[in-house]
């Protein structure tokens, strides 16, 4: 029975990849006109239904409301808005100029729509993060496919139906279903793939990329840390990073994934730290699962991660100094706040993407800076400090996708910068104008003029007065 359905779902994406496959030559030269008209459609969809969507994310993981409408719904509005203000401009052919070597030529880079892209997104920001690649990929003029999470059921049926009411299946289709339905996608030879997930399984659709040498954007995870200076402001940063983390209910790619404060305000700054936890998710003082504000980790898998997670840092001898408690019966974990932790732990070994915060201290800023060096590169750092010089300090001797000043996480709202990792946390930039890139093949076209062949010295045979104009250009160009 499973052979059989598995034989069907392979049918249609052959039947699917092959309709985009003609569509997309088609739609190499469609106009801006054409592809802002498919965004506007698509605009006018998500404003219509946004209950919906806040009724399908909120049954997947229980995420507040206010949280859908900012991390979901918004953040998808904002870069169909700034795509379809921006298009234009991006389309258009880019003059270059021409070195005297080519005097004669002229040169241009043509923005060419790669063609039928496949899309893999995760569960953590269901919405988001399936529909904001395909604003780039319609914007870039190709068509594609989107495979969105299994772990988020009810997001991915109206994702479906969102693609069914408003696109033709030969411009945007989707197939939902687990890794099997990933696997028959990725055998197709895509021209190009844009993948969100786990740098693990990043590194199976780089493999299966390989065997077709399809593009790829990897935008992945990874430990992103948290750095508090002595110098910084400790209320304003415990605010930020209470929120930072616990939004999504750590579920993050991009949440300060651990702390490393200074040893001179470390104690103030847990003081903060739990200030800040109280005053966000238990005001009135009735316990943090009565807060419609705090949303619940995705799966009864991800629950018992994290719990093995927290009993082998307390095991190991990690200090438990606010939350822990977990209820099994609505995948409920608490804002939990752990210090005295180690290497060995596995909360410092693995991203922890979820409601656990560590903080580390250190005594010297270079100690600190070490420290994140020594690891992967992660996929955001934030610095907290008054002081210029210790901020300019960190972003010149770390490396990392991405990096905010005093806030953190609020890089992802900002379109004119490219999002995306760096070697572990991912390859390839999105949003905004990078987006649009990573959907297009930026082709090099030279046009010479007919009967103009200044090179002719240089063809064979080979002769003096072309080796002559070899150590010319070799000396002066
Ligand atoms: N950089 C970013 O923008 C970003 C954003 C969100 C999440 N993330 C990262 O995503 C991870 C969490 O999301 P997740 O658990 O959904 O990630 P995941 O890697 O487990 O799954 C992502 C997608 O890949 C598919 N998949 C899983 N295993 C597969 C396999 N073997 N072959 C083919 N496809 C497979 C899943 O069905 C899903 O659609 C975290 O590491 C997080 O940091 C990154």
């Amino acid at each position: 029975m499973e052979i059989l359905e598995d034989e069907i779902v392979k049918r249609q994406i052959e039947d699917v990849f092959s309709k985009q496959r003609v569509q997309a030559l088609k739609m190499r030269s469609s106009k801006p006109s054409q592809r802002i008209e498919m965004l506007k459609k698509m605009l006018d969809w998500i404003q219509i239904h946004q209950e919906d969507i806040r009724k399908a994310v909120h049954a997947d993981f229980k995420k507040p409301y206010p949280e859908i409408d900012i991390s979901e719904i918004f953040v998808v509005t904002a870069e169909i808005n700034h795509a379809i203000k921006n298009l234009e401009a991006w389309m258009k052919p880019k003059k270059v100029s021409t070195p005297k070597t080519l005097l004669g030529t002229k040169s241009h880079i043509q923005y060419e729509p790669k063609g039928t892209c496949l899309i893999i997104a995760p569960w953590n920001y269901p919405f988001n993060l399936a529909i904001a690649p395909l604003v780039s990929a319609l914007a870039a003029g190709c068509t594609a496919i989107i495979k969105p999470s299994e772990m988020t059921p009810h997001t991915s049926a109206l994702i479906r139906r969102l693609v069914e009411e408003v696109f033709d299946q030969h411009n945007v289709a989707v197939f939902e279903g687990e890794i099997p339905v990933s696997q028959m996608l990725l055998a197709k030879p895509f021209d190009h793939i844009f993948f969100t997930g786990s740098p693990a399984v990043g590194k199976m659709i780089m493999k299966a990329a390989a065997e077709h040498l399809t593009s790829l954007t990897l935008e992945l995870g990874g430990k992103s840390p948290a750095i508090i200076d002595r110098q910084a402001d400790l209320q304003d940063a415990a605010a930020k990073i209470i929120w930072g983390k616990f939004v999504n209910c750590g579920q993050t790619c991009i949440a300060p994934d651990y702390i490393l404060v200074d040893e001179l305000v470390k104690e103030d700054f847990l003081t903060e730290l739990k200030i800040q936890l109280l005053k966000m998710y238990d005001a009135d003082a009735k316990g943090i699962d009565k807060s419609k504000d705090y949303a619940r980790i995705v799966s009864q898998k991800h629950l018992q991660r994290l719990k093995r997670m927290l009993s082998d840092a307390n095991l190991k001898g990690a200090k438990t100094i606010f939350g822990g408690g977990i209820s099994e019966t609505d995948n409920y974990f608490e804002p939990t706040l752990l210090t005295e932790v180690t290497d060995e732990m596995d909360v410092m070994q693995e991203e922890i993407f979820g409601p656990i915060l560590p903080v580390l201290s250190y005594t010297d800023l270079t100690v600190a800076i070490d420290y994140i060096n020594k690891r992967p590169k992660p996929l955001a750092l934030y610095a907290f400090s008054k002081d210029k010089f210790t901020t300019d300090q960190i972003l010149q001797q770390t490396s990392s996708g991405g990096a905010v000043i005093n806030d953190c996480v609020l890089h992802f709202l900002q379109n004119e910068l490219p999002f995306g990792g760096v070697n572990n946390s991912g390859m390839g930039k999105a949003h905004g104008h990078h987006g649009f890139l990573a959907f297009t093949n930026e082709k090099a076209v030279l046009n010479q003029r007919i009967g103009l062949t200044t090179s002719k010295p240089l063809y064979p045979p080979y002769g003096i007065t072309g080796k002559k104009i070899i150590q010319a250009l070799i000396k002066w160009f």
